[in-house]
């Protein structure tokens, strides 16, 4: 099959249709353009009304660039088991651009992308309640709101066969188009779910492992691991991801915002720990690892902070991430920049210790393959990997599902970034399910490391709540 690349400069639906029928396969038209100022959130819920069950969030923690995905013009899913799956997305996801033709500016965020992620373990995902989030799941939005400081852009992207009545489904797109931009224009509200019981999922059974694990790192089995429990909530309404998201984003301002819907269901968090960002050659990740609670009272704030820089258990945790993205890099890069020594990253209820890592990609590196490459980092998964893992699967008891995994977006040139999720949880109906983890090294206690969870719980739990709105 022929490639069409050389079209890119094509104008307007109808040359796209003509281009179609001259080479009597499909083509693949995106469409950017400017648009006046619409708020990322309301434009996701207008697009529950038209084309619900599939939309997307993806936003930087700084405010420089908001990814909004409405409706399905193509997606890209994997059932593999393996690492296979990072390959296979980034190959169909070529084939795909093979036959592409865009209009618009090339600006970073806008255009044709994926957006999605990974599960976490490829072994254990697809079991409830995670059935529609498979190995590797990547959408195509058919619409895509881009927010960034100097503006705000609308890509639209679908597939024209030859043959096509074209006039017609143009007028339909762009009727479409319109209808969504007003109706994110539209001021909504929303039931929040009054009350709901929790049940926290086996606690002692949970401290006991973390003995166990903990002993077992002191017998040298292996460095970290990283373990997570649950916390489920049942209500008597359905929990509603528009308001959910929106407090996240106000109030988890040091935090990447995420949200993918698969039907009823709808997976998002606000997670501090970027994986890594691709920007043309740079190549960006952070580790992020350690934790301490944060105080009310200013000065006590501020000594929690310098008592998490120097202490040893907590700078074992991070050191075990910061050695393996360190030699994932180097795997990846001709040159990389890392500091000495770990500095603090504050969130709104926690302190952790923070090492930027950048670097230059050697030619041939691809984006999907250096995070196929880097997950589990020891962040989420432990160290070494292969043994974390597998003690993971063995004593977590549950399917972690996407919690923990890479999500994230990926654009027509390999650029794009993936985020951990963590702080996360599904929103499916009258439940939620929330996740928090935490590194496990030789001399963790089972009694901090459960409350060092229950703190990761807070963004999500004052999230469902709307803390502070009616
Ligand atoms: C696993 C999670 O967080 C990870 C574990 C941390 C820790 O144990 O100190 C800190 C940040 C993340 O690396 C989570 O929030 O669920
Ligand atoms: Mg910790």
């Amino acid at each position: 099959m022929s490639t069409i690349k050389q079209l890119e400069g094509w104008a307007g639906w109808g040359q796209a249709m003509a281009l179609a029928h001259q080479h009597g396969q499909s083509v693949l038209a995106s469409r950017t353009l400017r648009v006046e100022q619409v708020d990322p959130l309301a434009f996701f819920a207008a697009g529950a009304d038209a084309r619900g069950g599939e939309r997307g969030v993806f936003a930087d923690p700084d405010g420089s660039l908001i990814l909004v995905g409405v409706g399905v013009c193509d997606r890209i899913e994997s059932q593999d088991r393996s690492r296979g799956r990072f390959a296979e997305v980034e190959r169909e996801w070529r084939r795909r651009l093979d036959r592409l033709v865009t209009e618009g500016p090339q600006i970073r965020g806008t255009g044709p992308l994926l957006m999605g992620g990974f599960s976490f373990d490829p072994e254990q995902s697809g079991t409830e309640p995670w059935n529609a989030y498979a190995s590797a799941s990547f959408v195509l939005p058919a619409f895509l709101l881009t927010v960034r400081p100097d503006g705000c852009w609308l890509t639209v992207n679908r597939w024209v066969s030859p043959g096509e009545n074209g006039e017609e489904t143009a007028r339909e797109w762009e009727r479409e188009q319109a209808e969504l931009l007003k109706s994110a224009r539209r001021v909504r509200h929303w039931e929040w779910p009054a009350e709901w019981e929790t049940e926290e999922v086996a606690p002692l059974h949970w401290k006991e492992t973390v003995r166990r694990s903990a002993a077992d790192i002191r017998q040298n089995a292996l460095r970290k691991v990283v373990l997570a429990r649950q916390l489920r909530l049942k209500a008597s309404r359905p929990f509603v991801p528009e308001p959910t998201l929106a407090h996240l984003h106000r109030e988890q301002s040091n935090s990447y915002l995420f949200a993918f819907e698969r039907g009823s269901a709808c997976f998002m968090g606000a997670s501090p720990e970027r994986l890594v960002k691709r920007e043309g050659d740079r190549l960006y990740s952070t580790c992020i690892a350690g934790t301490i609670r944060r105080s009310g009272d200013q000065e006590e704030d501020r000594r929690l902070g310098a008592q998490l820089l120097h202490d040893p258990k907590n700078r074992e945790e991070h050191a075990v991430v910061v050695d393996m993205i360190r030699a994932a890099f180097q795997q990846e890069c001709r040159t990389i920049e890392i500091p000495e020594a770990p500095s603090l990253y504050t969130v709104r209820n926690m302190h952790h210790l923070y090492t930027p890592v950048t670097g230059h990609a050697r030619p041939g590196s691809s984006l999907l393959s250096v995070v196929g490459g880097m997950h589990p980092t020891p962040a989420v998964g432990g160290f070494p990997q292969a043994d974390a893992v597998a003690m993971i699967r063995e004593r977590e008891g549950m399917d972690r599902g996407w919690y923990a995994s890479p999500v994230g977006w990926i654009d027509q040139r390999g650029d794009g970034e993936f985020v951990v999720a963590i702080r996360s949880g599904l929103l499916r109906e009258e439940t939620a399910i929330l996740f928090s983890g935490c590194g496990i090294v030789g001399d963790s206690d089972p009694d901090s490391e459960y409350e060092e969870t229950r703190i990761k719980f807070q963004p999500m739990l004052s999230a469902l709540k709307g803390a502070g709105e009616g």
